[in-house]
């Protein structure tokens, strides 16, 4: 037995559970720039400077950093019925709060899903001012939107199919002549995704992402962490992505939390949007001028939480790893497909 599944706007809060929630402020407030929506001793709510809803991002001190929930706005209250009804069929957990249960927001759905993730729904929540013209508080780093989530899951062809029947549609993937399925892109609001599967134990939060407007953004952070002597926090870019051809950076956070800031994909909005699938050989496919991909962007990734707060366990990958077929003396990876030299780039080899 099915039941319609709710109809999700876009992803658009994750809560984050912190070791020292002074350290988490100092890196999300004085260095990336969020504006602190409403904050007390054990919680603080930030929100990015385009965003009108409470906020996009909760940090919490506690015990284990993990990620508690990744929350969806769904696009009526009625939908909140839908949410339980599609997850109740699927066989999950899951507990319908009541408004206030998070600060700021009305009902939540919360239930933990078909692969293990802590998600949340709700509808109802408090508008609070838009900062989209109020340059005077930008930072330079000017983050404006909540972007994305990515979530690690041992089997993405699985993964995916539980996305795609909640309504997500798949924008783009990474594959194997052999029919693999490495990692997939998928959708509800008009860009590239909303939430991504990366193959390896799972479940676990990979990062959460960030959008800014423009490419110097991306570069200021990058100059700023220098100054401030905190270039250790840049794990992987700047660069610029094959897959959805944004312009990326990765951060880890105190906590080791990874935060993408992220910026010029592309609209994916027509019912026929056509799926880009790339080969998992294709050097360009993570970054597009070949850099290679640090191995603990393919290895490290944050815990996560089911409904009672208790760490969810792994289930390990069974099919290959992606950065097991595509580093190595062999260089399996190609930068042109057909090149009998081999074509892969000295130096991006373990
Ligand atoms: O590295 S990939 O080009 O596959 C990539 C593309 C889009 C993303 O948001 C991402 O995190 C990673
Ligand atoms: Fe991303």
């Amino acid at each position: 037995m099915t039941a319609a599944p709710p109809d999700i706007l876009r992803c658009a809060y994750l809560e984050l559970v912190v070791g020292d929630l002074a350290a988490a402020r100092e890196f999300y407030v004085d260095v990336l720039g969020l504006v602190v929506t409403e904050e007390n001793g054990r919680e603080i709510h930030l929100r990015a400077l385009e965003e009108f809803i409470h906020h996009n991002l909760v940090l919490r001190e506690g015990p284990v950093p993990a990620v508690a929930a990744f929350g969806f706005r769904v696009r009526t209250p009625r939908d909140l019925d839908a949410a339980e009804a599609h997850y109740r069929a699927l066989g999950c957990a899951v507990r319908r709060e009541p408004p206030g249960f998070r600060t700021g927001v009305g009902e939540v759905v919360r239930v933990l899903d078909p692969l293990g993730f802590p998600y949340e729904f709700f509808h109802d929540v408090a508008h609070v001012p838009r900062l989209t013209w109020r340059y005077e508080q930008y930072g330079a780093g000017a983050i404006v939107r909540l972007d994305h989530f990515n979530q690690v899951c041992p089997d993405v062809v699985a993964g995916a199919a539980y996305l795609e029947g909640l309504g997500f549609k798949r924008t783009e993937d990474i594959r194997d002549d052999d029919g693999v399925t490495y990692a997939a892109w998928l959708a509800r609001k008009d860009t590239v995704h909303d939430t991504a599967l990366t193959g390896g134990a799972g479940p676990r939060m990979h990062h959460i992402a960030f959008a800014t407007h423009e490419r110097h953004n991306i570069l200021y952070i990058c100059d700023k962490l220098g100054a401030l002597r905190r270039s250790d926090a840049i794990e992987r870019g700047p660069g610029r992505h094959g897959v959805s051809n944004a312009f990326y950076l990765y951060l880890r956070d105190p906590d080791g939390h990874r935060i993408e800031v992220y910026t010029q994909d592309y609209y994916t909005g027509d019912p026929d949007n056509p799926v880009v699938t790339w080969d998992v050989h294709d050097e360009q496919r993570r970054d597009w001028w070949g850099h290679p991909v640090v191995p603990s962007w393919y290895t490290e990734a944050s815990t996560v939480l089911d409904l009672d707060g208790d760490p969810v366990p792994l289930r390990e990958r069974e099919e290959p790893a992606e950065m097991d077929v595509t580093v190595g003396a062999d260089g399996f990876s190609y930068t042109r497909k057909d090149d009998t030299g081999g074509g892969f780039k000295l130096g991006g080899q373990l």
